[in-house]
Parts: structure tokens; C-alpha cells; sequence
């Protein structure tokens, strides 16, 4: 059964299996387990592999996130999106900066698909990114301000939530419905190693602050242990669960 209800939602955490090959990311989904936490699918491994690492993760039992952030015009991203339910993912993303329409043709599609209860939520802005970034692309603005904008054009747009960083989660659940899903990558427990991530907090923090769902890739999976990393992030969640 998809979860869809965040009351009963214990596993939040989704471990991002960014490899390069079906080997190496089912060798660490063998190490995690889940009735504990959900496993996301990105474009390296996705491009790799393509749907039958997907089958291989549900066979084993994990919920996938399908994070492959389409972007394109309605009618494109509405059939990947069609495609990605029909595999029976848990979520997919797309780009909100593809707008209302593309947002709106993809809900519609889902509808279509029989049975499926995929949740498809919409990107903001990249957790990789800081304000210079956004005045690079001619947006003069605070990550804060736009990911609000596109916070409430997804929403209004139906989908079932979006990628943000934790960082603004407490002023966008001022905005938005309480059922609308939160999603956030760019989590960093205090000792890890930050990388290309701008906009970070820490697993407690961001269940604290009011996140659904905590991406976590590297600081799992390049650990020296993996399994007592994930523990280690467990065990700081535990309290707040
Ligand atoms: O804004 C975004 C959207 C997606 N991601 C993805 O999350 C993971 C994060 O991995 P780490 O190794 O924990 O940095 C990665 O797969 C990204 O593609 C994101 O980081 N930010």
C-alpha cells in the first residue's frame, strides 16, 4: 500500500542510490531496509540501468522516488510521467519552472493511469543553488522568494507537493496546506562533508522545522559504514517521530 498519509508515515528518510551501475546500488539496498526508509533512482543510475533497477527495488520491497525532474513541454513531461506511474513509483518530480500548463497536463495524465496512486510533486529551486545563482539567470531575488512563488504555482497547479531545502520549510508551511509534502535534499548531519550543497540543515532539524521527507545521498552512501550512518541519522530522528 503507498503511503499517503504523513500521521502513519514513519519512514522518512529516502536514500538517494546516486551510483553509476545496478551493482553497486543494489549491493547498498541490500544493507538497508524497507520497512525503515524509502530509496531514490536519479538520472545516472536511471540513464544506466533504466526501468529494471526500478523493478529490482520493488521487488525487493522499497518505495522508489523516480527522481528524474522532467522538464519540457506539457505533452512530453505528461507521457514520462504516465510512463513513471505505470512502473508503479512511490514519486515523481518535474521542474515547477515548467510551469502551470506542464504541471497541470502532467496531473491530468496521472489521473489516467489506472490504479496509480504516484505522488508527483514539483522541483523549486535546487538546493545546489544560492541567491548569485538565481541573479545568473536574471532573477534578482532570495532562494526563499521564488521557491514561495513556485511553491503556490504547484500547488494551485494540484500537485501533491515539492523539493525545497529544509531552510524554508517553516515559512512555507505558513503558505501552503498542511497535506502539501515537503521533500528536501541538501540534509547534512552536523559532521558531514557539505559538497555542492548550498542550502543545508540537519536531519532533526528538518523533521523539527516540518519536512516530510529527508533526501540523504552521500553522506550514507560515501560513508566508511553506510548501514551505521543511516543508524547514526536514526537514531537522531527517533525522538522526533
Ligand atoms: O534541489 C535538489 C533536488 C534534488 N537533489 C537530489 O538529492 C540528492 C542529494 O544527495 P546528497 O548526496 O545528499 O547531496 C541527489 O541525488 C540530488 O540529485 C538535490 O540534492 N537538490
Amino acid at each position: 500500500m503507498i503511503e499517503k498519509n504523513m500521521s502513519s508515515d514513519k519512514k522518512r528518510v529516502i536514500v538517494a542510490l546516486d551510483y553509476p551501475n545496478q551493482k553497486q546500488a543494489l549491493e547498498m539496498a541490500a544493507q538497508l531496509d524497507p520497512a525503515r526508509c524509502r530509496v531514490k533512482v536519479g538520472k545516472e543510475l536511471f540513464t544506466r540501468c533504466g526501468p529494471s533497477i526500478v523493478e529490482s527495488l520493488h521487488t525487493s520491497g522499497f518505495d522508489v522516488f523516480l527522481d528524474l525532474k522532467f522538464h519540457d513541454i506539457p505533452n512530453t513531461t505528461a507521457k514520462a510521467v504516465r510512463a513513471a506511474a505505470e512502473m508503479g513509483v512511490w514519486m515523481v518530480n518535474v521542474h515547477a519552472s515548467g510551469g502551470r500548463k506542464m504541471m497541470e497536463t502532467a496531473r491530468n495524465e496521472l489521473e489516467q493511469v489506472n490504479g496509480a496512486n504516484t505522488l508527483l510533486i514539483g522541483v523549486t529551486v535546487l538546493t545546489s543553488m544560492e541567491r548569485s545563482d538565481l541573479a545568473d539567470l536574471g532573477l534578482d531575488v532570495d532562494p526563499l522568494e521564488h521557491v514561495k512563488r513556485l511553491a503556490l504555482l504547484t500547488e494551485a497547479s494540484g500537485l501533491d507537493g515539492i523539493v525545497c531545502s529544509a531552510q524554508e520549510v517553516t515559512p512555507l508551511r505558513q503558505v501552503v496546506g498542511a497535506d502539501f509534502k515537503l521533500v528536501t535534499p541538501g540534509i547534512r548531519p552536523a559532521d558531514a562533508e557539505v559538497g555542492d550543497q548550498k542550502r543545508i540543515m540537519t536531519p532533526s532539524d528538518a523533521i523539527t522545522a516540518g519536512s516530510d521527507y529527508l533526501v540523504i545521498g552521500r553522506p550514507i552512501t560515501k560513508a566508511d559504514s553506510p548501514v551505521d550512518a543511516l543508524a547514526a541519522i536514526d537514531a537522531e530522528l527517533a525522538p522526533l517521530l
